[in-house]
C-alpha cells in the first residue's frame, strides 16, 4: 500500500498534507497521532470512502480513485463508528456482507461459520446486534470486515472506548488476523496499542508524516529512558541511553524525578514538544465530538536534556 504527495482539504483546512507513506505487505502498520491528526481521512481515502483533492493512493497495486472496485475487493474495513446493522442478527449481519461482496451460498456459509469462531461469536449467532456489547460489537465488525478474505485489513482506532481488558482481547484479534496473512493497518491515538502490535509506526501530525520507524528504533533514537522532573512550575523530560546516565542525571536535581522507560508518548512530545492525549484534550475541548480516552494528558513546558 502506498501512497504519493496524497492531499485532503476541506476548506481552508489541510487534513492530509502532503503523505507519502508506504506499507509493506505482511506488516501491522500502525498510524500514531493526536485528534484531528488526519488519520481518519488518510484511512478513508485508502479505503475509497473519500476523494483526495490531490496526489496518489494505491492499495494491492490499484488506484483508489481510478480502480475503486479492484483497490476495494482486496481490503476490509473496521470504522471508528460502529456501523452494523442493529436490527439484524450477527450471522445476518455477516450474511449481507457475503451477499453485498458477492460470495456463493456455500463459500459464503463456511466463512461465515470460520469467521464467527475465529471472533468467538458463533454460539450467539442469533442474537441481535444492537443487543451486544461494545466489545462484541467490534469482534463482529473484524469478523465482517475479514469475511470477503481481504488481503489488507484497515482498522481505525478500533479499541477507542474499550476497557483495558476487551481492548486487549481486540489486540489478540488483530495479531491473529496478521498471522493469518493479512496486512494491517491501524490507526491509533493509543501508544500501548502501536508498542504492542505494530511493526512499524508512522507518526502523523496536522496531516503530514512527521516520523516513521520501528516502535524499538523510534525509543533508541529518543533515548530509552526517560527522567521526569517535577518542580512547583515545570515538568522536564529529559532522555538518556540508560538507567545508569539517567540515575546521574536525577542525582543532581533538587525536586523530585522519577526514572522511568521511556515509550512512544515520549517519542512524540521529542518530536512535537506535546503529547498525543494532550493534543486530544485540546482538541476535544475546541469541538464537542472527542471520544473516550484512558489516559491523562501530560503537560511538556520543555523536554531535551540527554537526547
Ligand atoms: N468532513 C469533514 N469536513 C470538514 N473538516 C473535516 C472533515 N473530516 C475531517 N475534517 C478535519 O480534518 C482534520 C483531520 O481530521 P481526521 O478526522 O482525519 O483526524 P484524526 O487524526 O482521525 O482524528 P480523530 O482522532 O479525531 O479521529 C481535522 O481538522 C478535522 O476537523
Amino acid at each position: 500500500m502506498e501512497t504519493r504527495g496524497l492531499l485532503k482539504n476541506y476548506g481552508s483546512t489541510k487534513a492530509v498534507a502532503g503523505l507519502d507513506l508506504k506499507v509493506e505487505t505482511g506488516q501491522i502498520y500502525g498510524f500514531l497521532g493526536p485528534n484531528g491528526a488526519g488519520k481518519t481521512t488518510t484511512c478513508r481515502i485508502l479505503t475509497t470512502l473519500t476523494k483526495p483533492t490531490g496526489g496518489q493512493a494505491l492499495v494491492s497495486g490499484f488506484d483508489v480513485v481510478k480502480e475503486p472496485s479492484l483497490a476495494k475487493k482486496g481490503m476490509g474495513l473496521v470504522p471508528q463508528h460502529l456501523n452494523l446493522d442493529p436490527d439484524l442478527t450477527i450471522y445476518e449481519n455477516l450474511k449481507l456482507h457475503g451477499m453485498l461482496h458477492g460470495m456463493a451460498g456455500d463459500k459464503r456459509e463456511s466463512r461465515i461459520r470460520e469467521m464467527l469462531e475465529f471472533t468467538d461469536l458463533w454460539d450467539r449467532k442469533k442474537e441481535l446486534a444492537k443487543s451486544l456489547s461494545g466489545g462484541l460489537k467490534r469482534r463482529l465488525m473484524i469478523a465482517r470486515a475479514l469475511l470477503h478474505e481481504p488481503r489488507v485489513l484497515f482498522l481505525d482506532e478500533p479499541t477507542v472506548g474499550l476497557d483495558a481488558h476487551t481492548r486487549r482481547r481486540m489486540w489478540e484479534l488483530i495479531s491473529q488476523s496478521h498471522r493469518r496473512g493479512v496486512t494491517i493497518f491501524l490507526t491509533t491515538h493509543y501508544i500501548e496499542e502501536a508498542e504492542s502490535l505494530c511493526h512499524r509506526v508512522g507518526i502523523i501530525n496536522q496531516g503530514s508524516l512527521i516520523a516513521e520507524d520501528t516502535p524499538q528504533g523510534f525509543l533508541s533514537t529518543t533515548g530509552k529512558v526517560v527522567v521526569e522532573s517535577y518542580s512547583d512550575t515545570s515538568f522536564l523530560p529529559r532522555f538518556f541511553d540508560d538507567r545508569k546516565q539517567a540515575a546521574e542525571y536525577a542525582a543532581t536535581r533538587q525536586e523530585d524525578t522519577v526514572i522511568r522507560a521511556s515509550n512512544l508518548e515520549d517519542v512524540f512530545i521529542s518530536l512535537t514538544g506535546r503529547g498525543v492525549m494532550e493534543e486530544k484534550a485540546q482538541a476535544k475541548e475546541a469541538s464537542s465530538f472527542g471520544h473516550g480516552g484512558g489516559h491523562s494528558a501530560k503537560t511538556a513546558h520543555g523536554h531535551g536534556g540527554g537526547k
